[in-house]
């Protein structure tokens, strides 16, 4: 069988955004069917054997049943690597591959570093592997999550210490140290659940995404007081946020005694971390 670029746009049109079909389309020609980009742009047909058409109807099947591609492909990229996901973990975001630059810019190299909420682990081994002095620790409550966490840093080649921690509940050790905290916790309200386009809501999960509605800063309280405990005294915290609720977290966080509390905004300009010193 012959397909174009065009054949696929079609058959996503009714599901996506003109804008999302198209970047689907270029993606499946010239990355996953091997078309050249100029040919893609020429509109060239690409010959497809049978069992590259049943494979292409799958996933033409997945697609407008709104499963991500990066579900579908088993990665996503995170500051030019790839990491493995599944649905168990949330795919990696651009937001949060900003939070990684400004800490690259900040932190000491041989910070040992906390990720709270690892997920895929893009935070946590994108940082051991660009600071390698640092000693990298992540958590996470998902075993699910710390598998695929610790294939990752497996695959990159940099040791990061993955414990099972529900952050919620969890009390130090006496001794238990760190120089810089970092997570991207779960910030989506349950009222915003209604907003939220299919291919998050049926596909990722809730555990990584969602917080009640009565209680959106869970996370973060509980994470800056915890940050008392277990920061040294100058130690950083590094959050992704919910950009409705900075104002409320840099208050929080002042109350709580954390200097130099800055809310900075992400590359839409959108409040999206917040960044203070113990
Ligand atoms: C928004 S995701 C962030 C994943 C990853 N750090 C990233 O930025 O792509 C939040 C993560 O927090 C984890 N999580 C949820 N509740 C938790 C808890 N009580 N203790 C520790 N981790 C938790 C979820 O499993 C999920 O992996």
């Amino acid at each position: 069988m012959n397909i174009t670029a065009s054949y696929i746009r079609r058959e996503l049109q009714d599901y996506y955004t003109p804008q999302e079909a198209g970047n689907l389309s270029r993606l499946i020609c010239c990355e996953i069917l091997g078309q050249s980009v100029v040919d893609y742009y020429l509109g060239k047909d690409i010959t497809l054997s049978a069992k590259a058409e049943q494979e292409l109807q799958s996933l033409l099947r997945r697609l407008r049943n709104f499963e991500p591609i990066q579900y579908i492909l088993g990665e996503a990229r995170f500051l030019g690597r790839t990491f493995q996901v599944a649905s168990g973990v949330l795919i990696p975001r651009p937001e949060t591959e900003e939070l990684v630059e400004i800490m690259l810019k900040e932190i000491s190299s041989t910070s040992r570093v906390l990720d709270i909420g690892t997920g895929s682990g893009c935070i946590a081994a994108t940082l051991a592997k660009e600071l390698p002095g640092a000693q990298v620790t992540a958590w996470d409550v998902s075993e699910e999550a710390l598998a695929i966490a610790a294939a990752n840093s497996l695959a990159l080649q940099v040791p990061v210490c993955f414990e099972q921690r529900d952050v919620l509940t969890y009390i130090p050790g006496v001794t238990e140290r760190y120089d810089v905290i970092v997570s991207n916790p779960p910030y989506v309200t349950e009222a915003e659940k209604q907003d939220m386009e299919r291919n998050v809501l049926d596909w990722e999960p809730s555990l990584a995404l969602f917080v009640p509605d009565a209680d959106p800063l869970r996370f973060y309280r509980r994470i800056s007081v915890l940050g008392l405990e277990i920061l040294e005294p100058d130690g950083k915290l590094y959050f992704e946020i919910n950009r409705t609720f900075g104002e409320d977290i840099v208050l929080m966080m002042r109350e709580l005694g954390y200097r130099f509390v800055r809310l900075q905004k992400d590359i839409s300009h959108n409040d999206r971390f917040v960044i203070a010193q113990k």
